[in-house]
């Protein structure tokens, strides 16, 4: 496996700042909105996911990466496979292997299904279930944004992402132990797991073993550890909502650090849009003064541009737009 060693910022330890949001509470959707707006990052309690499902999918996905490398390759592919050590196609490498899969409704599991684990049908069941249940609490999330927005209709945004066809990707990643965290060898410097970056979809839910790694990036720069919970769903705002919500709320920057002694495990779903789907703020969230922060664009338009980019690119810079205030000042 490839390695990134290098100095990062330590981390602001103790007290956690990640907002919690409790779904059988109603009145969550304001400080749902507040975490959107000032993390971009939210923890999702009593969510009505059962746990045996997602244990179930734990172990199959356990399972399939302690298959020996040769057959895990036997399925390598992109942008859909299974990957070791390199993330995208643009130089990006991590202390991570992942089978990406496409989450659409009707794709069924692929050609790439890993047909040669011992059980197979219980990875596909627990797949399909996770998938289905996974995007049902999406669209629950995204209502509960639209209330505490004010937006009606309600499905403004579950909309988007609860098609047959819309474009989302379910994402399993295994960060082995890594033997290069070691004080004496190379000075205590942190290996990358994943590196720095935004997810370009709408939403992205993210669930973990108990091992820690994930960090996100506050609003100050400075870099917070997400205390990891195997029973809760972490939701992080992507570069789409950002745009949607005319810059309102924000696309978190996060990443992921090795650890030395246990293995990390997360599943990803990235909720997208349909590749026609016009991505662009939405009008009934604009006050008359308000300026369009970016250019609008499709889905697909913006996933080609962010495919071509390197992970930690700000991947909307190109789409920002030159408001009166920056004509202004250009004129002074
Ligand atoms: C370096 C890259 C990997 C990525 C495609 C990209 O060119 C830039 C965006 C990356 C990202 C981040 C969120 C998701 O993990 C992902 C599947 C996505 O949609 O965008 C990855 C892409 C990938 O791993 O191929
Ligand atoms: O594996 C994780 O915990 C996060 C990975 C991630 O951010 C991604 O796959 O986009
Ligand atoms: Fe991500």
């Amino acid at each position: 496996m490839a390695v990134l060693s290098k100095q990062v910022a330590v981390p602001k330890s103790g007290f956690s700042p990640i907002p919690v949001i409790d779904m059988s509470e109603p009145e969550s959707k304001h400080a749902l909105v507040k975490a959107c707006e000032d993390f971009g990052f939210f923890k999702v309690i009593n969510h009505g996911i059962s746990a045996e499902l997602v244990s179930v999918l734990e172990h199959e996905t356990v399972e399939f990466f302690s298959l020996p490398k040769s057959e895990k390759t036997l399925v390598a592919g992109y942008p859909f496979g299974y990957g070791n050590s390199n993330i995208g196609r643009n130089g990006d490498v991590g202390w991570v292997e992942y089978l990406l899969m496409n989450a659409n409704l009707d794709s069924g599991s692929g050609p790439l299904f890993p047909s040669l684990l011992k059980s197979p049908g219980n990875f596909r069941n627990a797949l399909e279930e996770y998938k289905t249940s996974v995007r049902k609490m999406t669209c629950d999330v995204l209502e509960m944004i639209t209330d505490g927005l004010g937006i009606k209709p309600r499905n403004t945004l579950s909309k988007l992402v609860s098609d047959q066809n819309t474009d989302s990707i379910l994402r399993l990643n295994h960060y082995p132990p890594c033997p290069l965290i070691n004080k004496k060898t190379n000075g205590g410097k942190n290996v990358i797991g994943f590196g720095e970056h935004t997810d370009p979809q709408i939403i992205s839910v993210l669930r973990s073993n108990n091992t820690s790694g994930l960090q996100i990036n506050l609003t100050d720069g400075s870099w917070v550890a997400v205390p990891p919970d195997h029973s809760s769903f972490f939701f992080n705002v992507g570069d789409s909502l950002q745009v949607m919500t005319n810059g309102r709320f924000k696309s978190v920057r996060h990443r992921v650090l090795a650890n030395g002694d246990k293995s990390r495990v997360s599943m990803i779903y990235f909720a997208g849009p349909s590749l026609t789907q016009r991505i662009a703020p939405l009008t009934c969230l604009m006050d008359n003064e308000d300026e369009m922060l970016y250019e609008e664009f499709t889905w697909s338009e913006y996933r080609n541009s962010a495919y071509n980019s390197r992970l930690s690119d700000n991947r909307l810079q190109q789409f920002e737009r030159k408001t009166t205030h920056d004509n202004t000042l250009l004129n002074d």
